[in-house]
């Protein structure tokens, strides 16, 4: 496809009637592209594109947008069906997310001719797994997804995260970073408890009980605090939020602010991370019952906690044309 600009893009009849399919995971909701053919989208595009059509009242409105892709086997070194794209709703990219692939993995089953069960994913995060669980009384209809979400990393190299004079070797778990967030100093508070995990892409997670805090603070300044914490100068490429209340050892509920996007009903990476967290601190077991805004999330950490499952649903809302950038 020849390079042209997003003005030029937006004009050209080649690129209006666009097909495209709306999906949905606990909420978590994302427009959903077939370039397995061919690009919708060029590529030098698809950021300015998706912050274009992700916002709510002016077009179809979404927390971002994904696009299914053959795999390109020239930057992988494991076998791939097929290629996961996710761009965040500011139109930036990000490596993963979990809601997301689940939609993916549906919309392929369902949609494309790709039937295979596992469905191995190639995403900017590395490879994983998908296995579909079927409706019992139609076999071809994707209920749930659990997927193979990899071997989650906590040294500070991973995250990216950086802070001056201390080694970027060290797992930064349940230790304060100082902070300057005016909802907080109002309470008398310097620093936030956090620990931090990547699964593909970058998470901090917050426990609540840890900083004396609770969930009707968090929904009060929810905008405020996750917009600040994303931005956090000690995350250069910025991070996803979690704020989690501890219910039990196999429970815990999550209010989260991701990263280019802001508040979203669930987060399926989020969910990995925070049970990853949690377990690895011994606040929970590993299998856990994750309560989200839109819904629920199952985790489970197996063999020693170097691999994580998260299983969920996913729906198909509708399909649609683009009519107009
Ligand atoms: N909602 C997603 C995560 C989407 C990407 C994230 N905002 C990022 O920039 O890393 C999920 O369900 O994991």
């Amino acid at each position: 496809m020849e390079s042209i600009g997003f003005n030029e893009f937006m004009k050209s009849k080649k690129y209006i009637n666009l097909e495209f399919t709306k999906m949905h995971a606990l909420g978590n909701d994302y427009i959903v592209f077939n370039e397995l053919d061919s690009l919708v989208v060029p590529e030098e595009l698809k950021g300015e594109f998706s912050n274009k059509i992700c916002k709510r009242g002016f077009s179809v409105g979404a927390d971002g947008v994904i696009f299914v892709q053959k795999p390109s086997k020239i930057e992988i070194d494991y076998d791939a069906d097929v290629r996961f794209r996710i761009f965040n709703s500011d139109g930036s990219e990000a490596e993963m997310c979990g809601n997301g692939i689940r939609c993916f993995s549906k919309y392929v089953h369902e949609r494309t001719d790709f039937k295979n069960n596992p469905l191995r994913v190639q995403s900017e995060g590395g490879l994983r797994i998908s296995e579909m669980e079927f409706d019992e009384s139609n076999k071809d209809f994707v209920k749930n997804v659990r997927v193979y979400m990899g071997n989650p990393k906590y040294a500070m190299k991973d995250i990216p995260m950086a802070i001056e004079n201390i080694a970027e070797d060290l797992e930064f778990m349940n230790l304060e970073l100082p902070v300057n967030c005016e909802c907080l100093k109002k309470i008398g508070k310097e620093a936030l408890k956090l620990s931090v995990a990547n699964v593909g892409n970058p998470h901090a997670v917050i426990i609540l009980q840890e900083n004396n805090l609770d969930v009707e603070f968090i929904r009060k300044n929810l905008n405020e605090l996750g917009g600040y914490m994303e931005c956090h100068p000690a995350f250069p490429e910025k991070i996803n939020v979690h704020f989690i209340n501890l219910i039990n050892e196999n429970e815990i509920q999550i209010i989260t602010w991701e990263r280019g996007a802001g508040y979203t009903t669930a987060c399926g990476t989020g969910t990995t991370s925070s049970v990853a967290v949690c377990e690895k601190l011994s606040k929970t077991g590993c299998k856990v019952l994750a309560h989200l805004d839109g819904g629920d999330l199952e985790i489970e950490i197996v063999n020693n906690g170097n691999d994580v499952y998260m299983k969920g649903g996913a729906e198909i809302s509708y399909d649609g044309i683009l009519k107009n950038l």
